[in-house]
């Protein structure tokens, strides 16, 4: 639809004639040749478009080929995720982590007829999971690069089998989005998102959540630590921080550090139990309490982290969370963010695509922007928002904003 600018109102009687108004004659002059270029410009699009609906484009250019690739991807991810899911659910990589296998071996434990074994382990091999050796008569199937890495990180696979639950959820997208969907298996798994603050209610499976998050926890705290420099905070609070792990990690690299955990009772209980098992019972302080309402732990802190748990709540909330953090703060200290964020390089589609609708089904919050993240911290009354880039996005990013040294109050 084309716009025409509105004219500033005023009296036909009085309005100049002629050159008298140059530049309502400039805009006069103009205006067809601009609603001339643009009917021409959308032509050439609306051209371009039909020359590209063309199956003979597609198929004749490189690039068209390539896209067309992504596009069958798109459509066919849900299979590759299902024949990962089977691979997992029936211990695939396991077997093949002690060594090549025969397909007699692998049809044997898992339970599946030869062919079955055998179509298997081929879809697994076109994913890069699986490897096959037909260089001999009986063919051996080894563990792929994709395969060896599922092996090298055990939180993935925990990952993995949550996905029953996730792709459960997500069969009816459309009926998410208008809100019409049944409540969700991930409503149930994260019971404090339906009431931020509110106790979980009694049959919530605290520990599920708690041993899935820390099951990805490595991976996330690597990055973070390696991408942003910790040792100069001596009072560290991690809030909403689970079972403890992001510590565990931070006070393995600075030894000297004072470290709090703040999480929901039955979070809290867990965590102490495990941080007591460790070599780091006596560094970290585990508070059970509800980051939204009840006190925080005595003292001010130097750094306040927030590691995915922004994400879950939305902008109110989240300010609020925000500005609890900074009343903690000692002058200078910084509040961290960490989370998978909108919008950030080749991790768009982990963030905008993949927690956009992981929270959907979830019922509540969102994924953000470093710069959205950045105005929610300074709607908290924090300054100097930045990010902090990290090598893999897709295990998190980084926000941090700080308070003035000095609370210099303008008269
Ligand atoms: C060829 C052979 C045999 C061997 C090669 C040798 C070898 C090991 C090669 C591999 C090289 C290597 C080191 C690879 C490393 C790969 C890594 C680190 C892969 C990591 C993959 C990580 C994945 C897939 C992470 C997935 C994370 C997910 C799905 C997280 C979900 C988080 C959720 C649901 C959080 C929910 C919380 C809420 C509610 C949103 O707040
Ligand atoms: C997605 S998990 C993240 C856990 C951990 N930071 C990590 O990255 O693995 C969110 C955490 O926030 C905690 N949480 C949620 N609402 C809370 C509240 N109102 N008060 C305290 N903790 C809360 C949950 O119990 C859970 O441990």
């Amino acid at each position: 639809m084309s716009t025409t600018e509105i004219e500033p109102a005023s009296p036909a009687s009085k309005r100049p004639s002629g050159w008298a108004d140059p530049i309502r004659e400039i805009r006069r002059f103009f205006r067809p040749s601009r609603e001339g270029w643009k009917s021409f410009r959308n032509r050439k699009l609306a051209d371009r478009a039909f020359h590209r609906s063309s199956a003979k484009f597609w198929l004749t250019r490189p690039f068209a080929r390539r896209s067309s690739r992504r596009l069958f991807d798109l459509v066919a991810g849900f299979v590759y995720s299902q024949v990962l899911a089977a691979a997992v659910e029936l211990n695939v990589f396991q077997h093949l982590s002690r060594g090549p296998r025969a397909l007699a071996d692998i049809a044997a434990a898992t339970g599946l007829k030869p062919e079955a074994a055998e179509r298997l382990l081929r879809a697994l091999a076109a994913l890069d999971l699986v490897e096959i050796d037909d260089s001999e008569d009986e063919i051996a199937y080894g563990l792929g690069p994709l395969g060896a890495a599922l092996v090298a990180n055990p939180g993935i696979e925990a990952m993995i089998r949550h996905h029953r639950d996730v792709y459960q959820d997500l069969s009816d997208p459309v009926a998410l989005l208008k809100g019409t969907a049944a409540p969700t298996r991930l409503s149930k798994l994260w019971p404090y998102a339906a009431a931020p603050g509110g106790t979980p209610p009694e049959d919530a499976d605290v520990a599920a959540y708690t041993d899935l998050m820390a099951a990805s926890q490595d991976f996330v705290a690597e990055e973070v630590l390696g991408s942003y420099d910790v040792s100069w905070a001596r009072r560290i609070l991690d809030l909403g921080g689970g079972d403890g792990r992001f510590l565990r990690k931070v006070a393995e690299h600075h030894p000297e550090a004072e470290l709090h955990l703040m999480d929901l009772p039955a979070v809290a209980e867990i965590a102490a139990k495990r941080i007591r098992d460790t070599r780091f019972g006596r560094r970290i302080h585990v508070h059970s309490g509800d980051f939204f309402n009840d006190p925080y732990p005595e003292g001010r802190f130097d750094l306040i982290t927030l590691v995915r748990i922004l994400h879950d709540h939305d902008d109110a909330e989240a300010v609020k969370l925000l500005t609890r953090a900074r009343e903690s703060l000692e002058p200078g200290g910084v509040v961290m963010v960490a989370e998978p964020m909108a919008g950030v390089g080749d991790s768009a589609p982990v963030a905008d695509v993949y927690f956009g609708f992981y929270l959907l089904a979830m019922g509540r919050g969102r994924p953000r922007t470093p710069d959205e993240i950045g105005r929610l911290m300074n709607a908290a009354g924090l300054t100097r928002a930045r990010e902090v880039p990290t090598a893999l996005p897709l295990a998190t990013s980084i926000v941090v904003a700080e308070i003035p040294r000095r609370n210099v109050i303008f008269t």
